[in-house]
């Protein structure tokens, strides 16, 4: 009998329709697929069992997250050719349809059914979300999904994105280093709100107070931070309490929808909307331009995918919604600002700052590849392969323009029509390649 790799191989060209573009390393050592290709190593066979039990990403991940897969090589080039196996030619359901009602694709389901080994797969890894029932993005539900993502521990974090303690894009030009790019991110913002001493300033979705610091430092703002997660907030006011700031800064941890004490000059929102739910982008907006004072303008940094036919699509993928992120959604860029315009607001100004994302997932992946044991003792040794895979997956998609990252501009302009923006905000001439 022909050893494992070049069986699967043979398998997987049709069950794809199309051969692997990646060269498989089995359990038995045997090798098959294209010489120069990257490696996907299948450790143990029950991989496969996982694969037929959950079809496509999310039994792809399980056996990942178990450590039964992996890749020997370039992972963000194992993920390019994955992603374009995926996205390009499965991405039509019909193909689907065909597929299972070929003879050789339920020949080749059939022959990985008996590589696989025993029945039943194992059950899936602990470091899976136990999905719930029941409306999405309550605040209770919310606050849940957001512990299970960021209270994975301080340290851990820091491994991943070093002193500057952003998790957001950051805004890149050439050489320079991800503390200065998060800087810089943050300075874009701080001038883009036109912000100045004495401001009040509010940013929702705090993270661990980088924001609210720069703004406080720099430009001498008045600022309330909040944020869903009891650790990033105590981390945060320890660094406001190192810097001496704690009488310019306050973080709370509370959710958006219960700050009342409005009215503010400028708000901020950096990573956050990505938690909100498309169908609640017109609450969420609403709410902001409560928050603010006639004159007042928001700053929505935020991630946004390309529109598709069926919107639960908007849900995050599989893996991500099982590992990640729970209950993320990423809508197209025109929803927001939709949302926004409907709740009042003068949208004035749309930067859309993809590649960069690119770059600081890059960075911060390999922070990480860095940091290797030591994020697998701080964490699992699981979790570290989870965030390892979803941000260089995160990286390869927002490189294919598969998802985006937008700032948006907008302005609560009172009845005169005064939105106070100079004429010129920005001079495409001054951009660096
Ligand atoms: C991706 S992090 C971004 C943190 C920070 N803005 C940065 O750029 O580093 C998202 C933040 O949104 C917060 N968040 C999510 N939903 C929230 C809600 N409903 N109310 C308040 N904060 C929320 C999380 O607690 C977290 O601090």
């Amino acid at each position: 009998m022909a050893d494992a790799a070049s069986r699967l191989t043979a398998l997987a060209k049709d069950l794809l329709g199309h051969p692997l573009p990646m060269r498989i390393r089995a359990w038995d050592g045997s090798e098959a697929g294209p010489p120069d290709a990257p490696v996907l190593v299948v450790r143990h066979r029950r991989a496969l069992r996982r694969l037929l039990w959950r079809p496509g990403e999310l039994g792809l991940a399980r056996a990942w997250v178990a450590g039964e897969l992996d890749v020997d090589g370039d992972l963000y080039e194992a993920l390019d050719r994955l992603a374009g196996l995926i996205w390009e030619r499965g991405a039509d359901a019909k193909d689907a349809v065909h597929a299972v009602r070929d003879p050789r694709f339920r020949a080749a389901a059939r022959g990985l059914l008996q590589l696989a080994g025993p029945w039943p797969p194992p059950p899936p890894p602990a470091e899976e979300v136990r999905r719930r029932s029941g409306p999405l993005h309550t605040k209770r539900r919310d606050k849940e999904a957001i512990s299970h993502h960021y209270d994975v521990g301080n340290d851990f974090y820091e491994l991943v994105l070093g002193p500057s303690m952003v998790y957001s894009c950051a805004y890149w030009s050439k050489d320079t280093t991800l503390e200065q790019a998060q800087a810089d991110k943050l300075d874009l913002i701080c001038r883009k709100l036109a912000l100045k001493k004495g401001d009040r300033l509010l940013d929702v979705g705090c993270g661990w107070g980088s924001m609210a610091i720069h703004a406080a430092r720099e430009y001498g703002a008045r600022v309330v931070g909040v944020t869903l997660s009891t650790e990033q907030a105590a981390y945060a006011r320890k660094r406001i309490a190192d810097q001496g700031l704690t009488d310019l800064i306050e973080i709370r941890v509370q959710d958006y929808r219960d700050v009342k004490d409005g009215p503010y000059d400028a708000i901020s929102s950096i990573g956050m909307a990505e938690h909100v739910g498309a169908a609640r982008y017109r609450e969420y907006a609403d709410e902001l331009y409560a928050l603010l004072k006639p004159g007042g303008r928001l700053l929505n940094h935020q991630i946004a995918r390309r529109p598709e036919k069926d919107e639960a699509a908007y849900h995050v993928d599989a893996f991500i919604d099982a590992y990640v992120f729970p209950d993320g959604e990423l809508a197209p860029v025109g929803r927001t600002a939709a949302a926004l315009e409907e709740a009042g607001f003068e949208v004035r100004d749309v930067e859309a700052i993809r590649e960069h994302y690119g770059l600081t997932l890059r960075q911060w992946v390999a922070n990480l590849e860095a940091n290797w044991a030591e994020a697998q003792r701080l964490t699992s040794p699981g979790r570290a392969r989870v965030w390892r895979l979803y941000m260089a997956a995160c990286a390869v998609a927002f490189e294919r323009n598969r998802i985006g990252v937008n700032q948006i501009l907008a302005v609560r302009t009172p009845e005169d029509g005064t939105s106070g923006l100079p004429l010129r905000p920005r001079a495409w001439t001054e951009t660096t390649s």
